[in-house]
């Protein structure tokens, strides 16, 4: 008996934000992107010559097609550059093409998350039919200008963490506690920080973030905190200083920073031993986290005027070395799959993901792939609409800014929509859902 499912959210549902994203957001993605390749105009002119300004004529021609074929709903055409799993991709066309009873997939007809995923793999396709370019990043320059604009929340999330370092492994539990659910919070907060939800405009950390954490908590529709302090506690006691952790990274910029600082926090206070950190394989959803862009992060802080982003940055290259910190890509994260398909479509990510004690799930994107990115009832529970997906204990750590949300109570949509109409999409609202690890 096949599941009944409720539909996959998508732009053909005329007052959805799937519609308005696919209408007017993607739109200024794409044109906003052209201008940034054309900026790097006479930088890539001085590196490689003419055969540096076809290949950006050629990036630019593709991405302006595409800017096209979005907005007047073209059919989605397969993936030709030969390369990061295109066959994947074309066959994943089939497949919906199939499910269509023949009808090819199209822009606002068919599933937001797979299209507007594809949207990503166009952009890289174009990328990689390069000569000389092929390396190219044409988020590069937003995201490090993400990270140099939130400096200054950086240094005072940066030297809270270092006032506290030398206290946390024999700190007790009445003091940890509060710590734990202050850094968990920052983590989480961090992804307030994304640039293709203001398409493309700065969405810059500049406040105190510790400050405002007393102003968010109002915000959290959903905190299952307790749940992971008391599972990870009895993990920690158990295991004997042996707990691996895993983040499924987003975005570069101040979140990313505020995952490192959660990592050392819990490597610091003994919480967990390693921690696994998932980036992008390519440059995704315009501030998505690149093994790169991990890099040069800690590049930045490592040769910072700031004490404190000079030590941690100095610390984590450290990390890498020693393995406590493992970067790890892999090509699913850059697919159009759910994460309810992990298992069939990448079963060594699945296996190895069951070797984590945790797996933290950062932001929107990563919220809507675990849930399927389906219109589901408000108060769904959580566990059921990850149909399955369980490799280990995992926790989404989310603000809102897609119209899909689970596991609420009766209710509490009313509330936030008194806030705001638009309390599912504006990054105001978030939620920490935690999920067990099933019993074996
Ligand atoms: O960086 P995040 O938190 O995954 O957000 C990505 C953004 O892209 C979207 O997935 C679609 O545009 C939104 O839901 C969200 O605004
Ligand atoms: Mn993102």
């Amino acid at each position: 008996m096949t599941e009944k499912l409720p539909p996959s959210l998508s732009a053909k549902f005329k007052d959805s934000f799937a519609y308005e994203t696919i209408k007017d957001r993607l739109p200024v993605i794409l044109a906003k992107t052209v201008d940034a390749v054309h900026r790097l105009k006479n930088d890539i002119k001085e590196q490689h010559g003419e055969a540096g300004m076809e290949d950006l004529k050629s990036i630019n021609g593709k991405l302006s097609k595409l800017r096209n074929e979005v907005q007047t709903d073209k059919a989605i055409i397969p993936i030709h550059d030969g390369r990061l799993n295109f066959e994947v991709w074309n066959a994943y066309l089939e497949k919906i093409t199939c499910d269509n009873d023949g009808r090819t997939p199209s822009w606002f007809q068919d599933a937001w998350l797979y299209v507007e995923c594809y949207m990503y793999r166009r952009i890289q396709e174009a990328v990689e039919e390069c000569k000389v370019l092929k390396t190219l990043d044409p988020f590069q320059g937003q995201k490090d200008q993400a990270l140099l604009s939130s400096a200054d929340a950086v240094s005072i999330l940066m030297e809270f963490l270092e006032g506290i370092l030398g206290n946390l492994p024999s700190m007790d539990d009445s003091k940890f506690r509060p710590l734990f659910d202050q850094f968990f919070e920052l983590d989480l907060w961090g992804n307030k920080c994304d640039l293709s939800i203001s398409a493309g405009h700065d969405n810059f950390q500049t406040e105190s973030p510790i400050a405002m954490l007393d102003v968010f908590r109002s915000f959290l529709l959903v905190d299952n905190l307790n749940q992971m302090w008391d599972d990870l506690h009895k993990l920690n006691k158990r295991k004997d200083g042996s707990v691996r952790l895993d983040i499924v990274l987003d975005n570069a910029g101040f979140e990313l920073i505020s995952d490192m600082c959660l990592a050392e926090f819990l490597l610091t206070s003994k919480m967990v031993s390693e921690v696994h950190f998932h980036p992008k394989r390519f440059p995704w959803f315009v501030s998505d986290t690149t093994k790169k862009d991990f890099i040069w992060t800690l590049e930045t802080c490592r040769t910072s005027d700031n004490k404190a982003m000079a030590d941690f940055g100095q610390m984590w290259e450290e990390r890498l070395v020693d393995g406590s910190w493992i970067i790890k890509e892999h090509d699913f994260w850059t697919l159009p799959h759910d994460y309810h398909d992990m298992e069939t479509i990448a079963p060594d990510l699945y296996a190895d993901l069951s070797k984590s004690d945790l797996i933290l799930f950062k932001g929107d994107l990563n919220y809507r792939k675990l849930v399927g990115d389906r219109n589901w009832p408000h108060t769904t529970p959580f566990d059921v609409a990850l149909r399955g997906f369980r490799p280990s204990a995992l926790c989404a750590l989310r603000t809102l800014k897609a119209d899909v949300v689970v596991g609420l109570l009766e209710g509490q949509d009313r509330v936030a929509c008194k806030h705001t109409a638009r309390w599912m999409v504006t990054g105001e609202f978030a939620v920490i859902q935690y999920c067990e690890k099933k019993s074996q």
